[in-house]
């Protein structure tokens, strides 16, 4: 897989993990010699955010496609087929973001049993306008003319939307189709223990120092912290930070759910006067999410110092910081072979310059739900597993505009209405996440028991997701909204109006900031 910097690297690399083919990513700094050294069955060309006509565009030479190794193009990767065979690629004027319908004229290889009208996702703003010669086209939409192609004898496939999201229904079978059919690889590689491999890894790495690991009683923070329990036991010291900027009822569900089912050791570090401090006056999302990041790792150093002390082992540090990173983090964060920086997580674009610890990350490449799955197989609590995520900066970023304490309860009490709602309705399970936005610096007009009301409206932003790269706006019954809008409005003074986010991801992102 060559990567052009695309959001979906990891998850093209994963779907074809999960069609039983092994796969590796290449940087498409990479040159052609150097992929075709690695002697690939096929090669799959990434999306990427630039554009292929642009001064210092990523590049492919057409020497790659005269190797006689099968490739499939998507999205940029598409374009840059198309553009290095003499096709034209420009811009149509029409930008296509989430659910697009495209016509399937000719299913060929890689659309063979995709019916002639579908909804695939798209996230583009350039089109193939002509195939090169020798391609047959066999699919158009509104905005892409050429919306994919394929030149059966030089086993050289594209298409322009992405079929590794889960929201292309047929993407994982376009997938295989171009593997199995247009590549000719027989499906025989097994994903082997990844449980056993990481307690391995962890062993090695730590050797029998002494580790912390972050903690939020979120999902990925627990499946690390049981894969290190499970790799170096009670060198491992948990500290889960109270930043002021959690739920209703998070600190104490961290001790009940995890520590009971576990046994670990755990910190509590009481720090909200420290973060609310530190955000004051700050209202750019960038910002905040550095000093969030910031501020976490300095609780962290000063929670190790006393770790230390604990064990009455003066003199020693804690070298090791266990986070439950995972690969939409780092990609979010920019830190994919030229991805864009779309945020910065806190627990990786977020993290200070001068960081002492070297961190323990044993879930850096994998998928919420290979998570939960890798979880499951450890024997992690269900209700813990099941969780729905919830960031780490939290409610801080969930606040358009300055945090405050005041603020931060008026969110507090928005938020445990909706999820209150949500649960009593049943839905936990369908959605992935619901957050409540508090757009602290809009007002708008309200009458309230006869009287004038100048307050702030709250966003209420159901998705649903497989795994956060991709998600689309959870259809909630009208009657639940109902409920959660009237009991809002009725019960959290500040808040006089509710307002539904209708966005996909693309182009929104789930959180606002
Ligand atoms: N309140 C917290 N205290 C300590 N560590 C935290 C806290 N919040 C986040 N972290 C650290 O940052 C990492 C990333 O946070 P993130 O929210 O993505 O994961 P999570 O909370 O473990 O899982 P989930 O995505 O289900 O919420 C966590 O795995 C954890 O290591
Ligand atoms: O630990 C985290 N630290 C962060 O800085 C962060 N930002 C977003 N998220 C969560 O990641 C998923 C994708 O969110 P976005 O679509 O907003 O990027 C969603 O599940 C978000 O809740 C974060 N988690
Ligand atoms: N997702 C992509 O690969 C986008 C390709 C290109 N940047 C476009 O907008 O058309
Ligand atoms: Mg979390």
């Amino acid at each position: 897989m060559v990567d052009f910097g695309a959001q979906y690297a990891q998850l093209i690399a994963r779907r074809v993990r999960e069609a039983n083919v092994y796969s590796e990513i290449v940087p498409h700094t990479a040159t052609v010699e150097q992929m075709l050294a690695k002697d690939p069955a096929a090669i799959i060309l990434s999306g990427g955010p630039s554009s292929v006509y642009a001064t210092g565009a990523p590049f492919v030479g057409p020497e790659l496609f005269e190797a006689g190794v099968p490739v499939l193009g998507i999205c940029y990767g598409f374009q840059a087929m198309a553009q290095a065979l003499g096709g034209t690629v420009a811009q149509t004027g029409q930008r296509e973001y989430g659910g697009t319908a495209v016509e399937i004229t000719e299913p060929g290889t890689v659309l063979d049993g995709s019916p002639e009208q579908q909804t695939v996702w798209m996230s583009h703003g350039d089109a193939v306008h002509a195939a090169p010669e020798g391609f047959e086209v066999l699919a158009t939409s509104a905005g892409s003319p050429v919306a994919a192609f394929e030149d059966r004898e030089r086993r050289l496939y594209g298409v322009q939307w992405h079929p590794e999201v889960k929201h292309s229904p047929l993407g994982q079978k376009a997938l295989e189709n171009f593997l199995y059919r247009g590549a000719g690889i027989t499906p025989d590689w097994n994903p082997g223990n990844v449980v056993a491999e990481q307690v391995e890894r962890i062993r090695a790495q730590v050797g029998d120092a002494r580790v912390i690991c972050g903690l939020s009683g979120g999902v990925d923070s627990s499946v690390a912290a049981a894969l290190v329990q499970r790799a170096v036991g009670d060198q491992l010291t948990c500290v889960f930070v109270d930043h002021g900027l959690l739920r209703e009822g998070e600190a104490e569900q961290v001790e009940k759910d995890f520590v009971d089912a576990t046994g670990v050791q755990l910190k509590v570090v009481d720090a909200r006067e420290r973060f609310v401090t530190a955000l004051a006056g700050h209202t750019d999302p960038e910002t905040k999410r550095k000093i969030i990041g910031r501020e976490f790792i300095r609780v962290f150093e000063d929670a190790a110092r006393e770790v230390v002390e604990d064990a009455g082992a003066h003199g020693e540090t804690v070298k090791f910081l266990v986070q439950g990173t995972l690969y939409p983090d780092v990609v979010e964060s920019g830190g994919g072979e030229g991805a864009a920086n779309i945020k910065s997580h806190h627990n990786v674009g977020g993290l200070p310059d001068d960081l002492q610890f070297e961190l323990v990350e044993p879930l850096r490449t994998l998928f919420k739900d290979e998570v939960r799955a890798v979880g499951l197989e450890l024997g992690v609590p269900e209700g813990i597993v099941w969780r729905q995520p919830f960031p780490g900066p939290g409610l801080g970023i969930r606040i358009v505009g300055e945090v405050t304490a005041e603020r931060l309860t008026t969110l507090r009490a928005a938020d445990a209405i909706a999820r209150e709602e949500l649960t009593r309705a049943g839905l936990d399970r369908e959605i992935w996440q619901c957050p409540v936005v508090l757009l602290a610096d809009v007002r708008s007009v309200g009458v309230q028991g006869d009287g004038r009301t100048y307050g702030h409206p709250v966003v209420l932003r159901p998705v649903s997701s497989e795994d956060a790269m991709t998600a689309d706006w959870t259809r909630l019954p009208y009657d639940v909204l109902a409920t959660i809008s009237t009991r809002i409005t009725n019960e959290v003074p500040e808040v006089n109006r509710v307002v539904l986010d209708v966005t996909s991801k693309p182009p929104g992102t789930i959180e606002w900031e």
